[in-house]
């Protein structure tokens, strides 16, 4: 009879490494008092009360990015941060909504900014589409049309507020849905009972507030047409891929862009081009 042979114990695979750094967060932050938001490609976005205990403001941190040489990794994020806080001062100090910056180290890599409290034109849409699908499935054509008002005012203000941008003569750069925020408004004094008018305002109240443009990460400075124009493409691309309810409103924040400012109508003019090229370049693959 053979002896068994000892096999030697394995050693386990190494534990897969998280995809991100958290812990490297530097000072003066600590995870325990930071509330993850997004862990996106470029940047951790938290929200903290630990600076303002009453105001929670958001972190964004660049964390290092390993495969890069870390000097030239610093370099660039540093540039990439102060071109952020830059044009997020500059377009707030001209009447573009935008979260204001409250702190910045551009060598640690971190911004402060004001909170928005609200969500996304992206989760607005969803929400929107979500219930524009319920009612067609009840087929209650008593609230047929209702609440289109509101979601079209809306693309109104998301319209003229790319429109205040561009006539800056900034370019986002990466203006989707989940870039634009709408800040919820302070509650009315509600009714002393729910009415039935009160209830079916509820859902139209939900898209009342105001409009913020989020992200500068990839802002330019442009006064040319055609940078213009591409925001406003990928603006559309970001709307017929959330929801195709969603894509005929994107004609109402055309509307109000175009009556947004001087050189506004000649940047729609612009768009019908770019589509095309967009549209080239989809055949093509
Ligand atoms: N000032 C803010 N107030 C409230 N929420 C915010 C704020 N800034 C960012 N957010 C939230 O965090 C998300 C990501 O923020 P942001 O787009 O600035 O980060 P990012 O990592 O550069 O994103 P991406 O990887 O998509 O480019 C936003 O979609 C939004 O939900």
């Amino acid at each position: 009879m053979t002896e068994p042979t000892l096999v030697p114990p394995i050693d386990p695979p190494p534990a897969p490494e998280t995809s991100r750094p958290l812990h490297t967060l530097p000072a003066p932050f600590s995870l325990s008092s930071l509330e993850i938001i997004t862990q996106g490609a470029e940047a951790l976005v938290y929200k903290t009360t630990f600076l303002t205990p009453h105001t929670p403001v958001v972190v964004k941190y660049r964390p290092p990015k390993p495969y890069r040489h870390p000097t030239l990794d610093k370099r660039l994020t540093k540039q990439r941060l102060l071109a952020e806080a830059r044009s997020l001062v500059k377009c707030k100090k001209e009447g573009v909504r935008v979260p204001g910056v409250l702190g910045v180290d551009a060598e640690e890599g971190w911004l402060v900014l004001e909170y928005v409290d609200g969500q996304t034109v992206r989760g607005v849409l969803d929400g929107w589409a979500h219930r524009v699908s319920e009612r067609e499935k009840e087929a209650d054509t008593r609230t047929e049309g209702q609440g289109n008002e509101g979601i079209l005012d809306l693309m109104r203000r998301v319209g003229r507020e790319v429109g205040k941008l561009h006539e800056l003569g900034v370019c986002h750069g990466d203006l989707t849905t989940s870039n634009i925020m709408l800040r919820t408004p302070p509650p009315d004094s509600p009714p002393p009972f729910p009415t039935s008018n009160s209830i079916s305002q509820s859902s139209s109240n939900s898209l009342k507030g105001d409009i913020y443009l989020i992200d500068f990460g990839l802002t330019t400075s442009s006064i040319q047409d055609e940078d213009k124009a591409v925001d406003l493409y990928v603006l559309e691309r970001a709307f017929s891929a959330t929801h195709p309810a969603a894509e005929p409103l994107f004609q109402e924040v055309l509307r109000a862009y175009g009556e947004s400012g001087k050189g506004a109508k000649s940047v729609l003019k612009r768009l019908e081009g770019v589509r095309l090229r967009g549209r080239k370049r989809s055949m093509l693959g």
